[in-house]
């Protein structure tokens, strides 16, 4: 069997037309232009460049990109403060920080910081909460990425079983809640976890989150599972030339698209999607601050 290859890079293109279409609709309408404020706190070279291309694709939605970029040495009371005043901005809808911050900064307390209704990673604890208890709240992009992915496997997901490994707050836990809103039957494996082998055969969804490249392999995957890998691994690519590197996920692609029903690609899988359900998330918070009806976009 070889697998179908998920286009994320397709269907993040989608999303973002029907994004751009609707923000068209809402400027027309009601004069309003959804506005997303990207904060960048030191110079990270890898959170350079998504910074960068946020801000690109926001622009060519028809959307403002603010973006502020602050020293690494940036004490945790003017982060703060530039907070406050985004969330009181009426011209900014969704509010970003870039993670990892500089260790000196308390990430939570940053994040809790921002205003719920324009935190659009969907970090903020209360839309922790209520997508934990099954309400309608602002949904983190990567995770809402993979349903929306997974959306074009299975029309229903009730009573499949998933395995989720790695969980973290911003893809494992979200991706496990999101599963089992779905009533998934839902395994969330990590670093202490001993049978991860074992428990994947089980699975007719595998996500993987860990960071691990080649982590996934063949013999770990139920034939026509489909496997989702969010993994972002640069490898040194010496077969490029020297000093070059390239782009895995945590998925050994190769052999286990010889097994698996479904696969999505590094790069162009999950990354696109997360940067599309970003705008995705601007616009909704941009309707429910205007009290807009919420647009239908892929419809997750
Ligand atoms: N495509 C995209 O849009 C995005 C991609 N990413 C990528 O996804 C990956 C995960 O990101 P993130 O969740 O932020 O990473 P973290 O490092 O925060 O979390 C990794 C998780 O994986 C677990 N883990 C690590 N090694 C193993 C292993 N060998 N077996 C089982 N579990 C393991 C860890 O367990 P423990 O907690 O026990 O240590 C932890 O729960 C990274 O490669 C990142 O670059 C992240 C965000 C968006
Ligand atoms: N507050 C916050 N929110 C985030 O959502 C967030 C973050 N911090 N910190 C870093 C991670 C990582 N992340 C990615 C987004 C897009 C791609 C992406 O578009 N990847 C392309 C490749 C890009 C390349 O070539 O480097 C792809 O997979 O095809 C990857 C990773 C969002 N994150
Ligand atoms: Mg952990």
């Amino acid at each position: 069997m070889t697998a179908q290859i998920i286009d994320g890079k397709a269907l993040a293109a989608d999303l973002r037309s029907s994004v751009k279409d609707v923000v068209a609709q809402i400027k027309a309408e009601h004069g309003v232009i959804p506005g997303l404020a990207v904060v960048l706190v030191g110079n990270d070279p890898a959170s350079e460049v998504y910074v960068r291309s946020k801000g690109k694709q926001t622009v060519e939605a028809g959307m403002n990109s603010f973006e502020y970029r602050l020293s690494e040495d940036t004490s945790e009371e003017e982060l703060l403060n530039l907070i406050t005043r985004l969330n009181s901005d009426p011209e900014v809808h969704g509010i970003l920080v870039q993670l990892p911050l500089p260790a000196h900064l308390d990430s939570k307390l940053v994040i809790n910081a921002i205003d719920p209704h324009k935190d659009v990673d969907g970090f903020h604890t209360t839309n922790v909460g209520m997508v934990g208890t099954g309400q309608d709240a602002i949904v983190p992009c990567t995770p809402r990425g993979c349903m929306m992915m997974l959306a074009q496997i299975y029309p229903d997901l009730r009573g499949k079983t998933a395995l989720v490994i790695g969980h973290s707050n911003i893809v494992g836990k979200p991706m496990g809640r999101l599963l089992l809103n779905a009533d998934c039957t839902v395994i969330v494996a990590h670093k202490s976890s001993t049978n991860i082998p074992e428990l994947a055969r089980m699975a007719d969804i595998v996500v993987v989150a860990a960071g691990v490249p080649g982590l996934v392999k063949a013999e770990w995957i139920k034939p026509g599972a489909t496997v989702i890998d969010v993994g972002i691994n640069r490898i040194p690519a010496p077969e490029r030339g020297e000093g070059k590197t390239r782009l895995v996920g945590d998925v050994c692609f190769d052999e286990v698209s010889e097994v698996a029903g479904a696969i999505t690609p590094v790069p162009g899988g999950v990354g696109p999607m997360t940067i599309a359900c970003l705008l995705a998330n601007t616009l909704s918070a941009c309707c429910h601050l205007h009290s807009f009806p919420e647009p239908t976009l892929l419809g997750v």
